[in-house]
């Protein structure tokens, strides 16, 4: 079964159609990048296979299913861009990566055995042992990175959605980062990854996605669909990843 299936989907945000007729298929274990210059949609499409954002037209399916019902089971992991995280909130490292351990929409404080072995996992993945105590806040952008990418592990999702992982992020964040996304997928997670960064891409990347202006340029295997005539499409610049 499809993982994440977009079919000719649209999408309005305030007055403009900001997705057009996007069409993406991304198959079980596949570490897909999706890319595009700011405000091409990127940020659009997470919304909308999250349902935070519901289409004007076609059909998405998570793993089958539709994104509010993928969503309530916990299928669907989402980080997203760092901007639109509170980091002033006072929650520790340890209580962010515990969220994933939510279900229903539920909060609890209780937190069970295998809750806290899969809290404790999912940090150690992430290379933040030591720092589970620290708010939030106080910790670099590419461990902040980390620490919500733990919360998608600790969750056990199917599907991951970063968005901008690597922003703004160290070198050691970046490749911790990248070896936990590979780790996953070879796990047989799903993870859907946007990105600015085009250089080598197709080492960590099964597939890529290219987005213009809210319509795909080309998506496919990233040997192919990564070319410095997609990105020149893409960027209006010719790429040479
Ligand atoms: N709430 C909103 N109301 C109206 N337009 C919006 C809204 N949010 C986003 N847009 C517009 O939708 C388009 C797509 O934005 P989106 O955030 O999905 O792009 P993006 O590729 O994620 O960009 P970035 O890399 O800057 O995050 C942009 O033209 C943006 O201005």
């Amino acid at each position: 079964m499809t993982a994440i299936d977009v079919r000719s989907v649209r999408v309005r945000r305030g007055d403009a159609t900001v997705l057009h007729d996007v069409s993406v298929q991304v198959e079980p274990g596949v570490v897909c990048a999706l890319i595009g210059m700011n405000g091409s949609g990127k940020t659009t499409l997470f919304d909308t296979l999250a349902d935070r954002t519901r289409p004007i037209g076609g059909e998405v399916r998570i793993l089958g299913e539709s994104p509010a019902r993928a969503r309530r089971r916990a299928a669907l992991g989402y980080v997203p861009q760092s901007e639109r995280i509170d980091w002033d909130f006072p929650v520790s490292v340890r209580e962010v990566v515990a969220m994933g351990r939510q279900r229903g929409g539920r909060w609890t404080n209780r937190i069970s055995a295998t809750d806290r072995a899969a809290v404790d996992e999912a940090i150690a993945r992430v290379g933040l042992l030591g720092l589970e105590d620290r708010q939030i806040g106080q910790l670099s952008g590419g461990q902040r990175k980390r620490a919500f990418v733990a919360r998608g592990l600790a969750q056990q999702a199917q599907v991951l959605l970063l968005d901008e992982p690597f922003a703004g992020v160290d070198l050691p964040s970046e490749m911790a980062l990248r070896q936990v996304v590979g780790d996953a997928a070879a796990s047989g997670v799903t993870v859907l990854v946007s990105t600015h960064d085009v250089h080598g891409l197709a080492d960590w990347c099964d597939a890529a996605v290219i987005l213009r202006a809210g319509r795909v340029v080309t998506a496919g295997p990233a040997a192919t669909a990564v070319t410095p005539e997609y990105l020149a499409q893409a960027f209006g610049w010719e790429g040479d990843a």
